[in-house]
């Protein structure tokens, strides 16, 4: 049974006209004058119980209005939302009991209390029973490693520290959802790992539903066997990411360092992606026959110094799919053809 479903669902926003200078200031006290913008077009998807979720697109493409939603703090201009079975604006109380939240920059924590004493603020506001709080709050301060700051106030923890803090409070109270808003932004990589490891953890040991919006493919890889991605308010993937990366992975990138600045090279079937005068970067999709022999015969008419390949990985993958959303996929490069049939056909779920 969905735990999480969207039918057909858009989100419109008015945006008021804005008239600049003097007069203009008046003019905008009484104006009623406004156009439509449609951040989310007929998207219709649904999340099981103990999936994770990741939740990708653009800057814009509608991901944080999709998750406002979902949190009952945005009403879709028309379709249906259901969370649990309810609508979560309608019944908003009740929903926030059941998800716990991580927005980067809205905090649930106590600026001048000390990050023990949020947790227990927290308790009291959800009423969690002793017993299930104590469990949690030795556990999680266990995972995250948060021994050494759990008795500091919040407002002198490190980013990582305090995002640590911040997931952990979120989880308390036993959500069966976790949104999550770019939980690794800025951290190190010390800290992205182990807060990848918990998600995973709580994910497979607790069954806790996750929802995540990141820019960071890593967390997508490393935390959720589904992707969903949003272009200009349409949803434009619904599948796994192995299948994702099965279907536009596979390429190599090839970097070769030339002796001398040249003209860029075009290669039949190959894209050049970067072009630095002497060092140019070039994708080579997996249908393309030999590497070896297209780089040998660049070699013998321009002296090459060094030549570095790497295999695509998910980052690749993802960029490819928004340079063929943007239209700005090469017609050559072959892994690209019949991505369009792919995408719509992942997301008619055949
Ligand atoms: N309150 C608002 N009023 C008017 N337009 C809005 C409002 N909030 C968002 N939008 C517009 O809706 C579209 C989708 O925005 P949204 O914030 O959902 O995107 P996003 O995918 O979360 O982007 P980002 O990755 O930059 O956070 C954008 O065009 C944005 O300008």
């Amino acid at each position: 049974m969905a735990i999480i479903s969207l039918h057909d669902v858009v989100k419109e926003y008015k945006q008021y006209k804005r008239y600049k200078g003097f007069w203009g200031s008046f003019r905008n006290l009484v104006t009623q004058e406004y156009s439509i913008n449609r951040a989310v077009e007929e998207i219709s998807f649904s999340i099981a119980k103990g999936e994770a979720v990741g939740l990708l697109g653009q800057n814009g493409a509608g991901k944080s209005t999709i998750i406002k939603m979902l949190t009952g703090i945005l009403v879709p201009t028309s379709g249906h939302v259901l969370v649990r079975g309810n609508n979560p604006h309608k019944k908003r109380r009740e929903n926030n009991r059941h998800i716990g939240v991580v927005f980067g920059q809205r905090s649930q924590l106590w600026w001048d209390l000390p990050v023990a004493d949020s947790f227990d603020l927290h308790r009291h506001i959800y009423k969690i029973p002793l017993k299930s709080y104590k469990e949690n709050y030795n556990k999680y301060i266990e995972l995250l490693g948060m021994h050494s700051f759990i008795t500091q106030p919040v407002r002198q923890l490190s980013l990582g520290q305090r995002m640590r803090a911040e997931i952990a409070i979120s989880l308390l109270h036993e959500p069966d959802i976790l949104f999550l808003d770019e939980p690794t932004i800025g951290l190190d990589i010390m800290a992205k790992d182990r807060i990848r490891e918990f998600l995973r953890t709580v994910n497979q040991e607790k069954k806790v539903t996750i929802i995540l919006t990141t820019h960071d493919m890593k967390d997508i890889d490393e935390i959720c066997p589904r992707l969903l991605v949003v272009n200009k308010g349409k949803l434009v993937y619904d599948g796994e990411v192995k299948q994702l990366k099965e279907q536009l992975g596979g390429g190599q990138k090839v970097t070769i360092e030339f002796a001398d600045p040249i003209h860029p090279i075009s290669i039949p079937g190959v894209q050049l992606i970067q072009d630095e005068g002497k060092r140019k970067h070039y994708q080579f999709s997996r249908n393309n026959a030999s590497v070896f022999e297209q780089i040998s015969k660049i070699a013998a008419q321009h002296p090459v110094i060094d030549v570095t390949m790497r295999e695509n990985d998910i980052e690749d993958v993802i960029r490819s799919l928004y340079q063929h959303l943007e239209g700005e996929g090469s017609e050559s490069d072959k892994s690209m053809q019949g991505l369009s049939n792919f995408v719509e056909k992942k997301v008619a779920g055949t």
